[in-house]
Protein backbone atom coordinates (compact mmCIF):
# COMPACT_ATOMS: atom_id res chain seq x y z
CA UNK A 1 0.00 0.00 0.00
CA UNK A 2 2.90 2.36 0.62
CA UNK A 3 6.59 1.95 -0.50
CA UNK A 4 8.86 4.91 0.33
CA UNK A 5 12.43 3.72 -0.91
CA UNK A 6 15.33 6.31 -0.08
CA UNK A 7 13.50 9.73 0.33
CA UNK A 8 15.68 12.32 1.22
CA UNK A 9 14.60 15.72 1.81
CA UNK A 10 17.59 18.35 1.96
CA UNK A 11 16.82 22.67 2.51
CA UNK A 12 20.26 24.05 1.43
CA UNK A 13 22.86 22.12 3.13
CA UNK A 14 20.21 20.74 6.04
CA UNK A 15 18.96 17.53 5.56
CA UNK A 16 15.70 17.19 7.33
CA UNK A 17 15.18 13.83 5.50
CA UNK A 18 18.10 11.76 4.97
CA UNK A 19 17.75 8.25 3.18
CA UNK A 20 13.97 6.83 4.48
CA UNK A 21 12.68 3.28 3.17
CA UNK A 22 10.16 2.24 5.20
CA UNK A 23 6.60 -0.22 3.69
CA UNK A 24 3.13 -0.66 5.72
CA UNK A 25 0.11 -2.46 4.66
CA UNK A 26 -3.29 -2.17 4.34
CA UNK A 27 -5.63 -2.46 7.16
CA UNK A 28 -2.61 -1.42 9.33
CA UNK A 29 -2.67 2.25 11.46
CA UNK A 30 1.00 3.27 10.69
CA UNK A 31 2.58 5.58 13.47
CA UNK A 32 4.95 8.07 12.44
CA UNK A 33 6.58 8.99 15.58
CA UNK A 34 9.39 11.27 16.92
CA UNK A 35 10.49 14.46 18.75
CA UNK A 36 10.29 17.95 16.86
CA UNK A 37 12.30 18.48 13.92
CA UNK A 38 12.72 14.82 13.39
CA UNK A 39 11.16 15.47 9.56
CA UNK A 40 7.88 13.52 10.07
CA UNK A 41 5.93 16.45 8.74
CA UNK A 42 8.62 16.57 5.47
CA UNK A 43 7.85 12.97 4.81
CA UNK A 44 3.91 12.79 5.46
CA UNK A 45 4.13 16.45 3.18
CA UNK A 46 5.75 14.33 0.34
CA UNK A 47 3.30 11.55 0.91
CA UNK A 48 0.29 13.88 0.01
CA UNK A 49 2.39 15.41 -2.80
CA UNK A 50 2.76 18.79 -1.14
CA UNK A 51 6.60 18.75 -1.48
CA UNK A 52 8.87 16.90 -3.49
CA UNK A 53 11.86 14.93 -2.24
CA UNK A 54 15.17 15.49 -2.96
CA UNK A 55 15.77 12.01 -4.32
CA UNK A 56 14.40 8.74 -3.37
CA UNK A 57 10.84 7.41 -4.85
CA UNK A 58 8.04 6.14 -3.05
CA UNK A 59 4.54 4.53 -4.45
CA UNK A 60 0.95 4.81 -2.66
CA UNK A 61 -1.26 2.17 -3.71
CA UNK A 62 0.88 1.32 -6.72
CA UNK A 63 1.18 5.20 -8.34
CA UNK A 64 4.18 6.63 -8.44
CA UNK A 65 4.02 9.67 -6.59
CA UNK A 66 6.34 11.92 -8.59
CA UNK A 67 4.96 10.34 -11.64
CA UNK A 68 1.53 10.30 -10.83
CA UNK A 69 0.36 12.27 -8.29
CA UNK A 70 -2.86 13.13 -9.50
CA UNK A 71 -3.96 9.77 -9.07
CA UNK A 72 -2.15 9.59 -5.49
CA UNK A 73 -4.12 12.79 -4.30
CA UNK A 74 -7.67 10.49 -5.64
CA UNK A 75 -6.71 7.83 -3.15
CA UNK A 76 -5.14 9.88 0.22
CA UNK A 77 -6.97 11.73 2.68
CA UNK A 78 -4.85 14.33 4.42
CA UNK A 79 -4.81 16.38 7.59
CA UNK A 80 -2.14 18.59 8.63
CA UNK A 81 -1.78 21.61 10.77
CA UNK A 82 -2.23 24.08 8.09
CA UNK A 83 -5.56 23.18 6.98
CA UNK A 84 -8.08 26.48 7.20
CA UNK A 85 -11.59 26.20 6.76
CA UNK A 86 -13.11 29.15 5.15
CA UNK A 87 -14.59 30.99 8.14
CA UNK A 88 -18.34 31.69 6.43
CA UNK A 89 -19.29 28.40 5.25
CA UNK A 90 -20.85 25.68 7.79
CA UNK A 91 -19.47 22.28 8.28
CA UNK A 92 -21.91 20.77 6.18
CA UNK A 93 -21.18 23.02 3.24
CA UNK A 94 -17.23 22.25 3.71
CA UNK A 95 -18.28 18.92 3.30
CA UNK A 96 -19.99 19.28 0.59
CA UNK A 97 -18.10 21.37 -1.45
CA UNK A 98 -15.70 18.89 -0.89
CA UNK A 99 -17.62 15.69 -2.00
CA UNK A 100 -18.18 17.48 -5.35
CA UNK A 101 -14.25 18.06 -5.63
CA UNK A 102 -14.24 14.19 -5.39
CA UNK A 103 -17.50 13.72 -8.05
CA UNK A 104 -19.56 12.03 -4.97
CA UNK A 105 -23.13 12.33 -6.26
CA UNK A 106 -25.50 14.42 -3.96
CA UNK A 107 -27.22 10.84 -2.30
CA UNK A 108 -23.98 9.33 -1.66
CA UNK A 109 -22.21 12.98 -0.02
CA UNK A 110 -25.51 13.14 2.07
CA UNK A 111 -25.26 9.57 3.01
CA UNK A 112 -21.66 9.87 3.83
CA UNK A 113 -21.67 13.11 5.95
CA UNK A 114 -24.56 11.39 8.49
CA UNK A 115 -22.10 8.48 8.56
CA UNK A 116 -19.29 10.74 9.90
CA UNK A 117 -21.77 13.14 11.93
CA UNK A 118 -21.87 9.46 14.07
CA UNK A 119 -18.39 8.65 13.54
CA UNK A 120 -16.78 11.92 14.42
CA UNK A 121 -19.63 13.04 16.49
CA UNK A 122 -19.92 16.66 14.14
CA UNK A 123 -23.23 17.12 16.18
CA UNK A 124 -23.49 21.64 15.68
CA UNK A 125 -20.54 22.05 13.74
CA UNK A 126 -22.91 20.70 10.73
CA UNK A 127 -25.05 23.73 10.71
CA UNK A 128 -22.75 26.48 12.49
CA UNK A 129 -20.09 28.43 10.36
CA UNK A 130 -16.14 27.62 10.69
CA UNK A 131 -15.59 31.19 12.00
CA UNK A 132 -16.83 30.23 15.52
CA UNK A 133 -16.16 26.50 15.99
CA UNK A 134 -13.62 25.94 18.77
CA UNK A 135 -10.26 24.27 17.84
CA UNK A 136 -12.08 20.70 18.60
CA UNK A 137 -14.54 21.92 16.30
CA UNK A 138 -12.56 22.78 13.57
CA UNK A 139 -10.45 19.70 13.88
CA UNK A 140 -13.39 16.97 13.46
CA UNK A 141 -14.36 19.35 10.40
CA UNK A 142 -11.39 18.80 8.73
CA UNK A 143 -10.75 15.49 9.53
CA UNK A 144 -14.55 15.23 7.63
CA UNK A 145 -13.32 16.56 4.78
CA UNK A 146 -10.63 14.66 4.43
CA UNK A 147 -12.50 10.94 4.95
CA UNK A 148 -15.59 12.06 2.86
CA UNK A 149 -14.50 10.55 -0.39
CA UNK A 150 -13.26 7.00 2.03
CA UNK A 151 -9.82 7.55 0.64
CA UNK A 152 -7.48 4.30 1.00
CA UNK A 153 -4.80 6.12 2.91
CA UNK A 154 -5.35 8.35 5.62
CA UNK A 155 -2.70 10.57 6.43
CA UNK A 156 -2.97 12.26 10.04
CA UNK A 157 -0.13 14.86 10.90
CA UNK A 158 -0.29 15.52 14.82
CA UNK A 159 -3.93 15.64 14.38
CA UNK A 160 -4.80 15.18 18.06
CA UNK A 161 -2.55 18.15 18.76
CA UNK A 162 -4.35 21.23 20.54
CA UNK A 163 -7.90 18.50 21.31
CA UNK A 164 -9.50 18.26 24.77
CA UNK A 165 -9.66 14.63 26.18
CA UNK A 166 -13.32 14.62 24.15
CA UNK A 167 -11.79 15.36 20.53
CA UNK A 168 -8.99 13.62 21.12
CA UNK A 169 -11.02 10.24 22.02
CA UNK A 170 -13.53 10.78 19.20
CA UNK A 171 -10.02 10.53 16.74
CA UNK A 172 -8.59 7.89 18.56
CA UNK A 173 -11.87 5.84 18.46
CA UNK A 174 -12.54 6.98 14.94
CA UNK A 175 -9.23 6.09 13.87
CA UNK A 176 -9.43 2.11 15.33
CA UNK A 177 -12.51 2.07 13.74
CA UNK A 178 -11.73 2.83 10.51
CA UNK A 179 -8.55 0.10 10.41
CA UNK A 180 -10.01 -2.31 7.39
CA UNK A 181 -8.82 -4.38 4.96
CA UNK A 182 -6.89 -2.15 2.48
CA UNK A 183 -7.39 0.50 3.86
CA UNK A 184 -3.57 2.18 5.52
CA UNK A 185 -3.60 5.76 8.43
CA UNK A 186 -0.51 6.94 8.76
CA UNK A 187 -0.46 8.42 12.12
CA UNK A 188 2.08 10.88 13.50
CA UNK A 189 2.42 12.02 16.38
CA UNK A 190 4.97 12.93 19.03
CA UNK A 191 2.63 11.55 21.86
CA UNK A 192 3.40 8.25 22.89
CA UNK A 193 0.60 6.92 24.31
CA UNK A 194 -1.66 7.48 21.39
CA UNK A 195 0.64 5.82 18.68
CA UNK A 196 0.82 3.11 21.77
CA UNK A 197 -3.30 2.63 21.74
CA UNK A 198 -3.93 3.33 18.28
CA UNK A 199 -0.95 1.66 16.12
CA UNK A 200 -0.41 -1.90 14.96
CA UNK A 201 3.41 -1.07 13.66
CA UNK A 202 5.38 2.70 13.97
CA UNK A 203 8.68 3.63 12.47
CA UNK A 204 10.47 6.17 14.82
CA UNK A 205 12.28 8.75 13.14
CA UNK A 206 14.97 11.50 14.62
CA UNK A 207 17.08 13.58 13.17
CA UNK A 208 15.97 12.91 9.82
CA UNK A 209 17.06 9.21 10.38
CA UNK A 210 14.97 6.20 10.73
CA UNK A 211 15.86 4.54 14.05
CA UNK A 212 13.27 1.60 14.22
CA UNK A 213 10.24 0.14 12.56
CA UNK A 214 8.07 -2.41 14.17
CA UNK A 215 5.10 -3.25 15.86
CA UNK A 216 5.06 -1.96 20.02
CA UNK A 217 5.61 -4.66 20.95
CA UNK A 218 8.36 -6.18 19.38
CA UNK A 219 10.11 -2.64 20.25
CA UNK A 220 8.91 -3.38 23.95
CA UNK A 221 10.77 -6.51 23.48
CA UNK A 222 13.76 -5.71 21.94
CA UNK A 223 14.80 -2.80 24.63
CA UNK A 224 13.07 -4.45 27.53
CA UNK A 225 10.65 -1.04 28.68
CA UNK A 226 7.38 -1.36 29.89
CA UNK A 227 6.42 1.48 27.32
CA UNK A 228 7.08 3.09 24.29
CA UNK A 229 7.78 6.62 25.66
CA UNK A 230 10.53 4.28 27.60
CA UNK A 231 11.73 2.51 24.73
CA UNK A 232 12.26 5.78 22.55
CA UNK A 233 14.62 6.63 24.86
CA UNK A 234 16.39 3.73 25.25
CA UNK A 235 16.60 3.51 21.40
CA UNK A 236 17.66 7.21 21.37
CA UNK A 237 20.39 6.52 23.65
CA UNK A 238 21.64 3.82 21.60
CA UNK A 239 22.78 5.69 18.88
CA UNK A 240 20.77 2.99 16.94
CA UNK A 241 19.79 6.55 14.62
CA UNK A 242 21.56 4.70 11.65
CA UNK A 243 19.94 1.61 12.10
CA UNK A 244 17.31 1.00 9.75
N1 LIG B 1 11.15 25.00 4.39
C1 LIG B 1 12.13 24.65 5.21
N2 LIG B 1 13.34 25.24 5.13
C2 LIG B 1 14.35 24.87 5.96
N3 LIG B 1 14.26 23.92 6.90
C3 LIG B 1 13.09 23.30 7.03
C4 LIG B 1 11.95 23.63 6.20
N4 LIG B 1 10.93 22.83 6.56
C5 LIG B 1 11.39 22.06 7.57
N5 LIG B 1 12.66 22.34 7.85
C6 LIG B 1 13.50 21.70 8.88
O1 LIG B 1 13.46 20.30 8.68
C7 LIG B 1 13.47 19.63 9.94
C8 LIG B 1 12.32 18.66 9.99
O2 LIG B 1 11.11 19.39 10.11
P1 LIG B 1 9.69 18.70 10.20
O3 LIG B 1 8.66 19.77 10.26
O4 LIG B 1 9.56 17.69 9.13
O5 LIG B 1 9.79 17.95 11.61
P2 LIG B 1 8.67 17.24 12.47
O6 LIG B 1 9.20 15.91 12.84
O7 LIG B 1 7.37 17.27 11.77
O8 LIG B 1 8.62 18.14 13.76
P3 LIG B 1 7.38 18.79 14.55
O9 LIG B 1 6.90 17.73 15.47
O10 LIG B 1 8.04 19.93 15.28
O11 LIG B 1 6.36 19.24 13.56
C9 LIG B 1 13.42 20.70 11.02
O12 LIG B 1 14.74 20.90 11.52
C10 LIG B 1 12.94 21.93 10.27
O13 LIG B 1 13.46 23.11 10.82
Amino acid sequence: MLDIQNITKTYGRFTALGGVSLQAQGGEVFGLLGPNGAGKTTLLRILATLLSPTSGTATVAGHDLTRDPEAVRRIIGVVNGGMGLPARLTGREVLRSFAGLYGLSREHTEARIAELDDRLELGRTLDTPAGEYSTGMKQKVVIARAVIHDPAVLILDEAASGLDIFARRTLLDFVTATRAPGRLTVYSTHVMSEAEEVCDRVAILHQGQLVRVGSIPAILQETGESNLERAFFALLRGGDAHAV
